[in-house]
């Protein structure tokens, strides 16, 4: 069942920011789901970004799946196999996609980037990846000063204690081939899950698919269609930053239908660093609500969840 939503826009343009900072804690608290317009990066480096991509996803399959994800290694994800899968539906998704990162990340266990051989893509694909990662960071640490004063903290907050100052964010870019004649009903681009870090800033091409469900408990569930706004950034809070509020922000499910058409989106995902302590903020709790959670070091949060997309390519 699909309902008809109306996610909030955040209007980075708009001069005063402190009535920014309380529309966006509204949206996180409201939908953990929202669209970031006028965040400065403009519309052809993100189409200039699609055609990397599609460049990526043409490259013959046995040379994409010398960059398969490892155990120990970030990397490609093929599309599932037919023959490993025969049941109703595909885990993983009816998807490939890979993951990048910057080499300046600290700890080479976050860092192990598989970039495509220059032979294949040239050198500037990998500049437009990196340039990419700078310009997301850029609107994230932006984002985030602003996130701060929704939590009436100083609007450095996160970057003065560490959690954005070497952070480890991703590039995931996913492609998704769309309803073929044996596409088993019940499959989905992309099984239902909430995002493991601390937000994820995502861009799609505008052909639909992605849905929230507002209430998991809820039954029947009820999955809304995300419409697409041009320009936009798709925002959504990530479960560190759940942790970090005590639930005041919500880090809402959500899933991608098996679309009619291919689709390609881009995610990026800022998972915090991994030196820091991820402690509910005073903010957010009192005698009345206790911190639901123990605090916990990022490395340790980081490690657990990364593993597990090591080694399945979820
Ligand atoms: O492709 C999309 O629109 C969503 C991707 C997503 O949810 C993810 O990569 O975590
Ligand atoms: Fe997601």
């Amino acid at each position: 069942m699909a309902g008809n939503l109306v996610l909030p826009l955040i209007d980075l343009a708009f001069p005063d920011r402190a009535s920014t900072a309380k529309s966006i804690r509204q949206a996180c608290a409201d939908h953990g789901f929202f669209y970031l317009v006028n965040h400065g990066i403009e519309e052809s480096f993100f189409q200039q970004m699609f055609q990397e991509s599609r460049k990526f996803f043409s490259l013959p399959h046995d040379e994409k799946m010398k960059l398969k994800s490892k155990r120990d290694n970030l990397g490609y994800n093929p599309l599932p196999s037919k023959t490993l899968d025969s049941s109703s539906k595909f885990i993983g998704g009816l998807r490939e996609d890979i993951y990048l990162t910057s080499a300046k990340v600290k700890y080479s266990q976050f860092n192990a980037s598989q970039w495509p051989p220059e032979e294949l893509l040239p050198c500037s694909w990998r500049a437009t990846m990196e340039s990419y990662y700078e310009k997301m960071m850029a609107v994230g640490k932006n984002l985030f000063s602003l996130i701060a004063l929704a939590l009436g903290l100083d609007d450095l907050f996160f970057e003065k204690i560490g959690a954005l100052h070497e952070t480890l964010a991703y590039i995931r870019l996913l492609r998704y081939p769309g309803k073929t004649p044996d596409t088993s009903s019940g499959s989905l681009g992309a099984p239902a899950h909430s995002d493991f870090g601390m937000a994820t800033l995502l861009l799609t091409d505008g052909v639909p698919g992605l849905q929230i469900c507002m209430d998991k408990d809820k039954h029947p569930q009820l999955w809304e269609d995300v419409p697409h706004v041009n320009g936009a950034l798709i925002i959504n809070v990530g479960d560190l930053l759940e942790r970090w509020t005590n639930c005041l922000f919500r880090s809402t499910m959500h899933r991608v239908l098996v679309t009619e058409q291919e689709r390609y989106s881009i995610a990026f995902f800022i998972d915090g660093d991994p030196d820091c302590t991820v402690v509910c903020l005073e903010s957010c709790c009192s005698e009345e609500n206790p911190a639901r959670f123990p605090p916990i070091r990022g490395v340790d949060y980081l490690q657990e969840h990364l593993t597990a997309i090591y080694a399945s390519g979820l």
